[in-house]
């Protein structure tokens, strides 16, 4: 094989054994464990977990966005394209946020600037990114609006970030995650503060994005029927981990790990309304709360929680192991599936 074409095999991101430690008031703390995942070019992924599971601390990982202060130390990698981000220095890191990799965060006021019209906004970022002149800069944010099919670009372009609605000021968030063509877009939670009805139109965008432009997506969401409308590929995390993950088909359909199963029947189902109130059934719950990281028992961080737990899982840490028969990547972190840690 040749240079070019082991390049053109590249992951577009890759991360390998990652833990994350952070400092508290209280001492160190495993925020990630163990952590890995590859992201294809073009492909769009989900990340599920509750809150606290570490979703957040694996954004803010992959971006190396975790503050001085807070962070204590990482061990594994993460790479970009083959380039590993641990080694790269700060500068580097910062033409790789926006230009590789931008990130979509859940609420867009976070993004934005209350005191900037929106356009103005999106076109700084490719002054300052990108080689474009201000008047290609405002083409482009115009062309850019019009794709997040927004009906009247030129106004929404003038517009100050108060004088748009929920969905909208997401749609501007979006796209100024294209402005300088990532190759990747982490959506944090992007639907979570919108109305459902908007919910839905935001996704079918990403999924519109991942189409046209080949940007790849990872999704973080806390809620399955995410996952099912957009991701090709889904990890569910739990206490740090990742307990499962595969293609999103096999993991909704055949979920093997107890934490997956009961994320799965927590989903509401309405089948009972057009039943009349017959098949009403009450929700799923999962008992408990997740465990505390500054005191994790050598066993399985689900074990307390989980609904067919044996005396095995308090006392072995399971590995992550692929789901038998072997397809499509599918792999869970679990003792009691195929019999032990082998
Ligand atoms: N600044 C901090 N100091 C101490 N612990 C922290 C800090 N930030 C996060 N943690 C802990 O790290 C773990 C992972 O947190 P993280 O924010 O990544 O979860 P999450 O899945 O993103 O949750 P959410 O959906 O609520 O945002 C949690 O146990 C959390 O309590």
């Amino acid at each position: 094989m040749n240079v070019q074409s082991a390049l053109n095999t590249e992951s577009l991101l890759k991360v390998e054994g990652l833990s994350t430690k952070i400092k508290t008031p209280e001492g160190v703390l495993t925020v990630l464990e163990d952590v890995n995942l590859t992201i294809e070019k073009g492909e769009i992924m989900a990340i599920v977990g509750e809150s606290g599971s570490g979703k957040s601390m694996m954004i803010n990982s992959i971006l190396q966005l975790l503050p001085k202060t807070l962070l204590e130390a990482y061990s594994g990698n993460i790479e970009v394209e083959g380039e590993n981000l641990f080694a790269i220095g700060e500068k580097k890191m910062q033409e790789i946020r926006g230009k590789k990799i931008s990130l979509v965060a859940q609420n867009a006021m976070t993004s934005l600037d209350p005191s900037y019209r929106v356009g103005k906004q999106i076109v700084e970022i490719m002054l300052e990114k990108t080689g474009l002149t201000k008047e290609q800069a405002k083409e482009k944010a115009l062309n850019l609006l019009e794709q997040m099919g927004i009906d009247d670009p030129k106004r929404i372009f003038q517009s100050y970030p108060h004088q748009l609605s929920g969905g909208l000021r997401q749609r501007v968030v979006i796209a100024m995650s294209l402005a300088c063509d990532p190759d990747l877009i982490i959506a944090d939670e992007p639907t979570s503060a919108l109305d459902p009805t908007v919910q839905l139109q935001v996704l079918d965008l990403f999924q519109t994005i991942n189409q046209q432009f080949g940007t790849a997506i990872l999704m973080i969401t806390h809620d399955f029927g995410v996952v099912a409308r957009i991701a090709e590929k889904v990890a569910v995390m739990y206490a740090g981990q990742i307990v499962e993950k595969g293609e999103t088909a096999d993991v909704i359909f055949n979920p093997t790990h107890p934490y997956t199963q009961s994320l799965i029947k927590c989903i509401p189902n309405l089948d009972w309304v057009f039943d009349k109130g017959a098949g009403k059934k009450p929700l799923w719950q999962i008992k408990g709360e997740p465990p505390n990281l500054m005191n994790l028992s050598q066993g399985c961080r689900f074990f307390n929680r989980c609904h067919v737990a044996k005396d095995i899982c308090q006392s072995t840490n399971p590995l992550l192991k692929t789901v038998k028969p072997y397809r499509n990547e599918h792999s869970v972190r679990c003792v009691l599936i195929g019999g032990g840690n082998e």
